[in-house]
């Protein structure tokens, strides 16, 4: 039997075993190469499975960052952003999409709009250019309002076409920006971000937006950079920035005109010269010129060449206020929709200053004396840091284009914000509850 079955195993003659030597071969040969075909395809198979639980984990991985990092979003967040947009007045009344709500001139702005019975929505990133708990402040203000301010950027495209999908804003009041002067030397690229990339990202988005909204935004008195025409007329040029800050701001009134000639967007540029006021900017020199002061600390006083004072057209918060519900008004309507114009809109430019420069000394001297403090002055010619050395505003176009007729001197302005610098942060710089 065992002999047999070695027999069957080996067959007896050499042919026989080389033919079926062959055969076998052949077999092992296919049965190996079916094998490796099939080994193939199942690692072609496990490795598309792989890269499938790979891409679909990512996404994953990326849509519940997105949740987590993400503060706006979900059914409670669009009611929120429903209810603060709704019209109070009876007929006529405007939503607004307010961004920089939480800045010194957007908080003003909202409360005004708000309390005409107007609909807003704030949005600001609460960045950290300067204190940003005095930004979470003038938010809770704007929250006991009823005005809600929406957590995210100017730069977020998707943030943006949400809340015009939400809400068919009339107007734009976009007051979000990298300011100040001198801080355009440590950061430029903030300032690229904000007024450039996050502007030309907002004109993006309302110029496909169905209806498509009018803007109103701001601009700077710096654009007139080394104008020597006194006083500064929109007429002149402006060709002559002295600060990236004020290059930025010109960049915006070029961008802004091609949004309008192309896709019919109306547009008014505000060019605000120095605004001060209650709830300002801490980093503006009668802010922390203050603060310097009640602390005993010394203040660096700027002066030009020749010792000649440096001066401004400081001019008060509710004047501006004034000039941006004033430019709403009469801003029109874009002419397009879904990113095609239909006719021709309006473009618009406007100075809103004071019409009456003051000097540097002169806002220290008004400061000690509603202070009742001395300043301890450290005088020192203008550093090359883009600062110009004067600034006056002709505001003719805006007064007969829509009445602006500012009403507050520095004297009095500056009493009503050092009332209420004491009032919020009391005499030795600590928050008043
Ligand atoms: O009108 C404008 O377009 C600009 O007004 C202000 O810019 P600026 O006029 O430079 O306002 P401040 O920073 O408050 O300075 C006012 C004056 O005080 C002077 N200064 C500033 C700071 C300081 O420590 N010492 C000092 O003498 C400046 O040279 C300037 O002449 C704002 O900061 C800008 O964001 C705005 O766009």
């Amino acid at each position: 039997m065992r002999l047999k079955d070695d027999q069957d195993l080996f067959p007896a003659t050499l042919g026989k075993v080389k033919i079926e030597r062959t055969s076998s071969m052949l077999n092992r040969q296919f049965y190996r190469c079916f094998a490796s075909t099939s080994t193939m395809f199942l690692w072609a198979l496990f490795l598309i499975a792989l890269t499938a639980s790979y891409i679909s984990i990512q996404s994953l991985v990326l849509s519940s960052k997105n949740i987590l990092t993400d503060k706006w979003g979900g059914i409670k967040w669009e009611k929120q952003v429903r209810n603060s947009a709704s019209i109070q007045k009876q007929r006529g009344g405007f939503s607004v999409l307010v961004t920089g709500s939480a800045g010194f001139v957007g908080s003003h702005v909202s409360l005004a709009l708000k309390k005409r019975g107007d609909g807003v929505v704030g949005l600001d990133n609460f960045n950290n250019y300067y204190d940003p708990s005095l930004k979470r402040a003038r938010q809770s203000l704007l929250n006991k309002n009823g005005i809600f301010v929406v957590d995210g950027d100017i730069n977020d495209d998707r943030l943006l076409s949400k809340l015009v999908d939400i809400v068919a804003f009339s107007h734009v009041m976009h007051l979000a920006a990298q300011a100040g002067v001198r801080y355009a030397m440590e950061n430029p690229s903030s300032y690229v971000h904000s007024n450039i990339a996050g502007l030309v990202t907002l004109l993006e988005v309302c110029k496909s937006a169905n209806p498509q909204p009018s803007i109103v935004w701001a601009s700077s008195s710096s654009v007139y950079g080394l104008n020597e025409n006194v006083p500064f007329s929109e007429s002149d040029r402006t060709d002559k920035p002295a600060s990236l800050y004020a290059a930025t701001k010109k960049a915006g009134e070029e961008i802004t005109h091609t949004y309008n000639h192309i896709y019919g967007l109306s547009i008014t540029g505000l060019r605000f010269f120095t605004v001060y006021g209650p709830w300002g900017r801490p980093d503006m020199a009668y802010f922390s010129f203050t603060r310097n002061i009640l602390q005993g600390k010394p203040i660096t006083v700027y002066r030009g060449k020749n010792r000649v004072d440096l001066a401004r057209d400081f001019t008060y918060i509710d004047d501006i206020v004034k000039g941006c519900l004033g430019s709403l008004d009469t801003s029109g309507k874009s002419t397009g929709s879904g990113g095609k114009k239909r006719g021709p809109a309006l473009y618009r430019i406007f100075n809103l200053g004071n019409t009456s420069p003051v000097t540097v000394p002169t806002l220290v001297s008004i400061l000690e004396r509603h202070l009742k403090v001395k300043a301890k002055k450290n005088i020192i010619e203008m550093p090359g840091n883009g600062d110009v050395p004067f600034t006056h505003a002709n505001i003719s176009l805006a007064t007969s284009d829509f009445g602006y007729k500012p009403t507050t001197d520095l004297q009095t302005g500056l009493k009503k914000f050092v009332k209420w610098y004491l009032s919020y942060y009391g005499y030795n710089g600590r928050i008043v509850d």
